[in-house]
């Protein structure tokens, strides 16, 4: 054991005044969260230490842990995802903090309480600068809704990498100053040797982690699913169901990644995330060039998806124009004009909800081949080229294979 039994006495005694204070409606669950706010805040202080004596890094991995794995069917019937209480909202009063442990009760918190006692984990964090140890102590704070931040201070050019590498995902895109701020300040640097396996599937849920530099293979079952590289993120789902690892993450180079803690990727972008996936699961699943995607394949579709509008007679796209973007229609009619070399316009195809356009622009690096209006109100999940590239690159053949048709129908429509 590595705690006295004074270590013991005030930490109970410092649970028992917080719930004194507080005097919350659910025990369990304050206690619960009063215990996970000190496992984050110890886990950057064994981080800290470890930085100061970096000879102390030897470490042996962690036994794989004997949990169930999630096959990807699990997560087709997922419970609905529970919503946080946006930390960042709301006076700081009682009855924002009951409200949030309210939120919070609809977290089975107990069925993924990871084994911290094997403090092996943090050793994995290594710190690359040299920078004085006094600035490099962590704290955390409390913001309003009763929720403790995580902070572990960063040299500016620490700070510019993470903003390097989070600037093209998807999941920071909406966040506002202060939570990004506060994401880029609980970040903790690790760096991956080839063939370092960072997450097993079937194992407890502790970090989300985004990609600086290097690659890593992501495998369920043995058969590899998907890479990741620069920019791309992964470790969320566990985080956000409170379920085992649904996949296993290993380095195939040598790898700097960012690492969020639980407790701050569900108060900050957790929300965000999940509400976007189950905004569009149902839409995108009835899509049907999005058919033979899976259902994490479709999620990662709906992060990166932004819904615009366009009034009765509104340009979406203009002939002869750059594209930028692809298009799914989610509801309303999208009417396709093309226009001849003599200037006469003539209207070529009319779509409806599900259906998809402004793909041939982005496969074949022309201009847009049709200007296209909106009929009545016009509603449409966009994409951008990056984005369509990445994540579109399963169904790409089929979107090509139509293009061709495609293009033959409007030419004989013009004709
Ligand atoms: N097809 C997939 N199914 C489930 N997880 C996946 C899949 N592809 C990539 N992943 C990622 O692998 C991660 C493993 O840890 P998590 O379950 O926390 O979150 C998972 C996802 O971020």
């Amino acid at each position: 054991m590595d705690y006295t039994s004074d270590e013991l006495a005030h930490l109970l005694q410092e649970l028992t005044s917080s719930v004194r204070q507080s005097n919350p409606q659910d025990l369990l669950q304050f206690c619960a969260n009063f215990f996970f706010s000190k496992l984050s805040q110890d886990r950057a202080c064994r981080y800290h230490e470890q930085y100061q004596h970096p000879m102390a890094m030897e470490f042996a991995p962690p036994p794989p842990p004997v949990a169930p794995s999630t096959p990807l069917s699990t997560i087709q019937h997922m419970p609905p995802i529970p919503a946080l209480q946006d930390p960042y909202s709301g006076e700081d009063d009682d009855d924002d903090e009951d409200d949030s442990l309210y939120d919070e009760q609809q977290d089975a918190f107990d069925s993924d309480l990871p084994d911290f006692s094997n403090s092996n984990n943090f050793n994995r964090m290594h710190r690359r600068t040299s920078v004085s140890a006094e600035s490099m102590t962590p704290s955390s704070t409390r913001d309003h809704g009763g929720f403790i931040k995580t902070m572990i201070p960063k040299t500016t050019e620490q700070q510019a990498r993470i903003q390097a590498a989070i600037q093209t995902n998807f999941l920071f895109r909406h966040l506002d100053e202060m939570q990004y701020k506060d994401v880029i300040g609980a970040m903790t640097e690790k760096h991956v040797e080839p063939n370092e396996t960072v997450i097993q599937q079937g194992g407890v849920g502790d970090f989300f982690y985004i990609v600086e530099s290097g690659h890593l293979d992501c495998f369920i079952d043995e058969q590899q699913i998907t890479t990741y590289q620069e920019g791309g993120s992964f470790g969320e789902l566990a985080l956000m169901y409170n379920s085992p690892r649904a996949a296993t993450i290993v380095a195939t180079t040598k790898c700097v990644l960012w690492a969020l803690d639980r407790i701050m990727f569900r108060g900050i972008l957790m929300e965000h995330t999940s509400a976007k996936r189950r905004m569009y699961e149902s839409f995108l699943t009835d899509v049907p060039i999005l058919a033979s995607l899976d259902a994490y394949e479709r999620y990662k579709i709906a992060d990166a998806l932004e819904s615009v509008g366009f009034d009765d007679g509104q340009t979406v796209i203009e002939q002869g124009a750059v594209g930028n973007n692809f298009y799914l229609i989610e509801s309303g009619v999208a009417v396709f004009y093309k226009t001849d070399e003599n200037g006469v316009q003539t209207e070529v195809n009319r779509l409806t909800k599900g259906a998809y356009f402004g793909e041939l622009a982005l496969l074949n690096d022309s201009p847009r081949a049709a200007t296209v209006i909106a009929d009545g109100r016009l509603r449409c999940a966009t994409l951008g080229k990056k984005g369509f590239n990445r994540l579109l690159g399963p169904v790409l053949d089929i979107l090509k294979r139509s293009s061709i048709n495609y293009v033959k129908v409007m030419q004989s429509t013009v004709e």
